[in-house]
């Protein structure tokens, strides 16, 4: 159904534009602002209220003085909290949605998707709570007991990027709520709307003042730069570009703070000449256009075996070719525009420098005229192993395709990167999957399917993609230290 001007204007007009601090939306110390972009125009959507490094300060402090209280309530009061937050979300999936449409640019379709992704994080988390659990055990000489005990990390600062405005919030939110964490919220500049809606429902869902501080900002590196410095912080948890990562991590070792990091990748998307190539087409379908080719996971290089490449291409840029590029709120829409105007240069800086290294766009190439960041939906053949565009993340709807002569080459090259946090692969032959499951270097592997996002499972990157899991049941574990308590022997005084 398409959306109307005045739907759009009405949920703008109750998005909350202040920062969350203790419980209380204020303005920022120093009446400062900025301005949310439509993508799909340039133009301003919304202005709303831009922390100053004072503000941080404020929000660490309410985090900080929340945190006793917090970690002493029983964890089904933090699961209920969680639960009623999922109820939340998911009774208002159709804002939820077309706010993250409008500030990001996503088909409503895919937005819908990341509501139901995002909140079953809340779901999920809030059923793991009551399962925090501890260990009782005798020292094999007999001369102690031992206890080893869970407990909340503390107050945490999260920094959380565009492209899936309310999913990498409530990945971290939710397990920090269920452990018993606070936190300081910075969402990401270019897209602040959604996480200050999802605060302002957790709040109506009962999380206590000084739980979770949302703090939006034009001065990311001045405001969050002191509270990584902070005595009082006592984690750092992290979704972004390697390059940002690796600057927090050198900031973070100052005080030894306990980083989470979810960075960047460069996924190979591997196609052998046993493969269900139909299969392989729509898997690579979602690989690659899922969020318009903005996601951490997408498709990043194509590697294909000789013998089903011509195969693989032409069915795989014909589909591509048919994609519908509008606005995201048009029902029609399979891809919506990019970000932001520097987003859509380097999409288009990688197929220039594709295309001058040899490579022939079969679809697509070029940006797309009249307002907005839209960027044709593109496949490359012929793109030479050695080109830039197989070594740097692309970010757009770009599929840049490759070919390998064998398992050990495919291998090879899908490993041939600095990165590390997925891959796919189809093959009808399940121990060459388990060969690949074994041998490529990643958090994740895809077999046969192009999504491997799940919130009951542990995403998260090795090599330069990043440190730490989030979701499954691995998540909750970065929000909590372990303590282990040493007791005498309880029977020395027994006569
Ligand atoms: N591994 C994952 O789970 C995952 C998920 C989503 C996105 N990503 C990665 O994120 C990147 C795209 O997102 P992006 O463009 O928002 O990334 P980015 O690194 O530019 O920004 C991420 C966040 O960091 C903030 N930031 C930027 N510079 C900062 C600084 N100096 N100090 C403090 N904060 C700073 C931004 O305002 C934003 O909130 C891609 O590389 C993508 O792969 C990774
Ligand atoms: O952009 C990366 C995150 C994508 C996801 O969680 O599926």
């Amino acid at each position: 159904m398409k959306i109307s001007v005045e739907r759009e204007r009405e949920l703008l007009a109750v998005v909350p534009t202040d920062l969350l601090i203790n419980g209380e939306w204020r303005s920022a110390s120093d009446g400062g602002s900025l301005d949310v972009n439509d993508p799909s125009t340039g133009e301003v959507l919304l202005s709303i209220a831009s922390a100053t490094p004072e503000d941080g300060q404020d929000a660490l402090a309410a985090a900080d003085a929340a945190q006793r209280g917090w970690s002493r309530t029983a964890p089904r009061e933090r699961a209920e909290i969680l639960r009623r937050g999922f109820e939340a979300v998911t009774a208002r999936a159709a804002d939820f949605a077309l706010l993250m449409t409008l500030e990001m640019g996503k088909p409503l379709a895919e937005a819908r998707g990341e509501v139901a992704y995002g909140a079953e994080f809340l779901r999920w988390f809030s059923e793991e709570t009551a399962r925090i659990s501890g260990r009782y055990a005798q020292s094999p000489d007999g001369s102690s007991r031992l206890i080893v005990m869970k407990r909340p990390v503390g107050p945490c600062l999260f920094i959380t990027p565009w492209n899936f405005p309310l999913a990498m919030a409530t990945r971290k939110i939710a397990p920090a709520i269920a452990a018993g964490c606070t936190m300081v919220l910075k969402p990401a500049t270019l897209t602040p709307l959604t996480a200050l809606l999802f605060a302002q429902v957790m709040q109506e869902a009962g999380l206590p003042a000084g739980v979770l501080n949302v703090i939006p900002t034009r001065k990311a590196a001045a405001v969050t730069g002191p509270l990584i410095k902070d005595s009082r912080l006592r984690k750092l948890s992290f979704t972004g570009s390697t390059e940002v990562g690796r600057r927090l991590i050198a900031d973070a070792a100052d005080q030894v703070l306990r980083v989470s990091m979810e960075l960047g990748g460069n996924a190979p998307f591997l196609i052998f000449e046993d493969a269900d190539i139909d299969r392989a087409v729509e898997g690579a379908l979602v690989a690659k256009l899922r969020n318009g080719g903005e996601a951490c996971t997408a498709a990043n290089r194509f590697l294909v075996h000789e013998s089903v490449a011509e195969q693989f291409s032409e069915k795989f840029a014909q589909r591509v070719g048919t994609m519908t590029v509008a606005r995201g709120t048009e029902p029609e829409s399979k891809v919506g525009p990019l970000v932001d105007e520097h987003t859509r240069s380097k999409v288009h800086e990688l197929v220039e420098s594709a295309l001058a290294e040899g490579a022939t766009a079969v679809v697509g190439g070029h940006a797309i005229d009249g307002p907005g960041y839209y960027y044709a939906p593109t496949v490359l053949t012929n793109v030479p192993a050695n080109a830039r565009i197989l070594s740097e993340e692309i970010f757009g709807p770009v599929a840049p395709i490759t070919t390998f002569v064998d398992e050990a080459e495919a291998i090879r090259l899908a490993n041939a990167t600095e990165y590390g946090l997925v891959a796919y692969a189809f093959t009808r032959d399940l121990n060459r999957g388990l060969r690949l499951a074994e041998e490529l270097e990643v958090g994740m592997f895809g077999l046969n399917t192009g999504m491997v996002s799940n919130p009951a499972a542990p995403f998260g990157g090795v090599k330069q993609s990043g440190l730490g899991r989030e979701g499954g049941f691995e998540g909750i574990d970065e929000y909590l230290e372990t303590r282990y308590v040493g007791i005498a022997d309880p029977f020395t005084d027994v006569v």
